[in-house]
């Protein structure tokens, strides 16, 4: 008869009595455990990441901001006047550099705007004959000079303004690009990137803001006669000079702007250019079906070397974002006869579409649902319009009509075509034309979108 090993066990209720004590304290930690453990896969199930991706400048802070309007508009309110002094940047920003390139052309070259101009500056390059700047004007016109003085001492204070916005931190290298305020106190040990939200601001100095704001009420005249200047509208239509899109929106509202008690609008905001550094996150609360869910937006810097594009040269962040629910992929469509501002030799269509095919082809992020916004279409329609043809900057749209339904088709076709040879879990596509301005059409989207994620999500979690 063979003899088995053994050993002998206590069952919990056969415990001998001087152990009840023990048992009790393990049952109780048991129950904390478990008790741990439920509220953790409750709080999982009740918190969705969604991370907003896609190169510079293609809309993604500006969808959260849509996002925030649509779901929580208080906080949107409350945050309102914070977005003024940023609104006073984009404008100053503008202005210099239209001063800069007047300078260029009338001006010494050496000195700064508002010298005394050198005598026989000629344009530069062999002027077109259809072009309004070629007119060989060799020093400013007087009525230009005599507004620079007074402009010149309102662009003198754009750095102060963004070191007062910065909190101090200046971003070497990019002039008049700054963060959201607050940011830099956000950097923890446990978060590799710095996370910037603009409530942190509230309790930052105001002292440069509000001497810039008497400025522009002072100057507000000057500036509108400045923008209204032919020479000034040729720059601009001639696209001479890169400004940011929301450059003429401030411009044109001008007056609005420079009112002492000036409070930014809902367009004001989500027409305002902040580039953002690193990850910010925006957590916001949602209620479905009376169910509250805690939607985690993380809106992530775009430009190259940032986050957003670092795909193949720094992932160290992604692996935090494994679980994360749904991405949503910007880019610009409008954006076809532009380069980018960090390497200007790739176009920006073809850097979305890298982009986007790193995304799809990252197996880290397989699991989230995808979204691709083709953005920008307002302004993608307006340059169909003004005749701008997109063979020209894409060689392989060869003699396609030049109209919008036709090039937006043939983005959409390209992206679809990327995701279903590179996506390395097969996904299903969801894909959007947007124009992120238009409040109405855009919370439709977001309505769409939302329900499509949260489906995802409810699925994921075994809630569906
Ligand atoms: N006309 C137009 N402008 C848009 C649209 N979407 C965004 N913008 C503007 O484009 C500019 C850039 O938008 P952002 O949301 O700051 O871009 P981003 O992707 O967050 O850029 P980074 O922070 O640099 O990565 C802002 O001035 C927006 O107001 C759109 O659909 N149409
Ligand atoms: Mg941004």
């Amino acid at each position: 008869m063979s003899r088995r090993a053994s050993i002998s066990v206590y069952h919990a209720d056969e415990l001998p009595t001087g152990d009840e004590e023990a048992r009790r304290i393990s049952n109780a930690i048991d129950e904390e455990l478990r008790q741990e453990k439920e509220l953790r896969k409750k709080k999982a199930a009740r918190e969705v990441k969604v991370m907003l991706l896609g190169q510079a400048e293609s809309g993604k802070s500006t969808l959260q901001k849509q996002f925030q309007l649509y779901y929580a508009s208080h906080s949107l309110d409350q945050e309102r006047p914070l977005w003024r002094p940023i609104v006073y940047s984009n404008i100053l920003k503008a202005l210099r550099m239209l001063m800069v390139e007047l300078d260029r052309r009338y001006g010494s070259g050496t000195e700064g705007p508002g010298s005394t101009p050198a005598s026989n500056s000629i344009l530069e390059g062999s002027p077109e004959p259809s072009d309004p700047l070629s007119d060989p004007v060799s020093v400013y016109p007087p009525e230009l000079l005599a507004m620079l003085p007074p402009l010149q001492s309102l662009v003198d204070q754009e750095d102060a303004l963004a070191s007062e916005l910065s909190g101090g931190v200046k971003v070497t290298g990019r002039s008049g690009v700054f963060v959201r305020a607050g940011w830099q106190a956000l950097i923890t040990p446990n978060r590799a990137w710095p996370i910037a939200d603009i409530r942190d601001t509230a309790n930052r100095p105001t002292a440069v803001t509000n001497l810039v704001a008497g400025s522009l009420l002072h100057a507000q005249g000057v500036i509108a006669q400045f923008w209204a200047h032919p020479l000034v509208r040729a720059l601009v239509t001639a696209s001479k000079v890169r400004l940011e899109e929301s450059a003429a929106f401030f411009l044109n509202n001008i007056h609005r702007i420079a009112q002492a008690d000036y409070t930014p609008s809902t367009e004001d905001v989500l027409h305002v250019r902040l580039q953002t550094l690193g990850v910010t996150e925006h957590s916001i609360d949602i209620d479905i079906g009376g169910v509250r869910f805690n939607w985690l937006l993380y809106d992530v810097g775009g430009a190259r070397g940032q986050a957003s594009t670092s795909f193949h040269t720094r992932p160290s962040w992604v692996p935090y974002f494994e679980d994360a629910t749904a991405i949503i992929f910007l880019a610009p469509m409008s954006a076809f006869d532009q380069y980018l501002e960090e390497d200007p030799r790739t176009n920006r269509i073809d850097d979305s579409l890298q982009l986007f095919t790193a995304i799809c082809q990252n197996k880290l992020l397989a699991k989230a649902a995808l979204v691709l916004m083709l953005n920008k279409a307002d302004l993608l329609k307006k340059k169909l319009e003004a005749g701008i043809r997109v063979r020209k900057y894409i060689s392989s749209y060869g003699d396609r009509p030049n109209t919008y339904e036709e090039v937006s088709e043939y983005f959409r076709a390209h992206f679809i075509q990327t995701h279903r040879r590179k996506d390395v879990s097969h996904r299903v596509l969801y894909t959007h034309f947007t124009a992120l301005l238009d409040i109405k059409a855009t919370q439709s989207i977001i309505i769409s979108v939302g329900e499509a994620i949260m489906r995802q999500h409810l699925a994921s979690v075994g809630l569906s």
